[in-house]
């Protein structure tokens, strides 16, 4: 589905992103865990066409293109929803802006806010409810723009540890259902062990330290089973944190 090349970016002459290669094949999902500041949240707006690269190609279904813009769902960190409207409108944006008829897909997006537990809060405005609950609002309107390519920067962050695990099985359920393809950015070994089909371990310039490949159907157990690659994963990252 999506191949980069030699992607490069530098920012005040500082690279950030030293000539990454990656390839997406369609479906499953490719979690990416880094630390802070190694340049994970650059990658996504590079690829989303929010800040142009230095250098380097993107292949989208065999085609060059500049970048991803159009063509894919990026969830960004901070969750940038417009706090005069209610958290199903916020949620349907993505319909209004391609100009459709936000009535017909009200069902879907009501659906999708009850299985991220947002059935009752649905015409609460933004400001009224928690961090957590806002960015399960901004997960499910990323979902609604209904591009085949999703690409997600911390998405269940300042959710509780509960709610995460229901969230990190709720969204899987849903690409399979929806066929998705996920790029999946996160602090957090123990969720990109979970999540990914494959489990990059990144170090600064964006330096892929391990490829992991988990086993075992997803979600996985997050104790005992993978307790071997997280070792190996924190060895990866020895050292890297500035
Ligand atoms: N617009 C910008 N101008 C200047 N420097 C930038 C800009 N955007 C990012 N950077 C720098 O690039 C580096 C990588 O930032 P980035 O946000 O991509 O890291 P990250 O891995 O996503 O971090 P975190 O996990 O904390 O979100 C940081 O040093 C950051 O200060």
């Amino acid at each position: 589905m999506l191949e980069v090349r030699a992607l490069r970016k530098s920012f005040g002459g500082r690279p950030v992103l030293g000539g990454l290669d990656l390839d997406l094949p369609r479906g499953g999902c490719l979690a990416l865990a880094g630390p802070s500041g190694c340049g994970k949240s650059t990658l996504l707006h590079l690829l989303a066409g929010l800040v142009p690269p230095d250098g380097g190609t993107m292949r989208m279904e065999g085609r060059e293109v500049p970048s991803l813009r159009g063509r894919c769902a990026l969830m960004a960190q901070d969750d940038r929803l417009l706090p005069w409207m209610d958290l199903l409108d916020n949620a349907l944006l993505p319909v209004r802006m391609r100009g459709e008829d936000p009535r017909r897909r009200e069902g879907e997006a009501r659906e999708l806010l009850d299985r991220f537990g947002l059935g009752e809060f649905l015409r609460y405005p933004p400001g009224s409810v928690s961090g957590g609950m806002r960015q399960r609002c901004a997960l499910a309107r990323t979902l609604l723009w209904g591009c085949p390519l999703v690409l997600l920067d911390e998405p269940l962050s300042a959710l509780d540890a509960f709610t995460r695990r229901t969230l990190q099985e709720e969204v899987l359920r849903l690409q399979g259902e929806w066929g998705r393809t996920l790029l999946w950015v996160t602090h957090d070994l123990e969720e990109a062990l979970r999540v990914g089909d494959r489990v990059w371990v990144l170090g600064p310039g964006m330096e892929v330290r391990e490829r992991l490949v988990p086993p075992g159907p997803k979600p996985r157990p997050a104790d005992g089973e993978l307790a071997a690659l997280r070792e190996r994963a924190f060895r990866a990252l020895e050292g890297s944190r500035g």
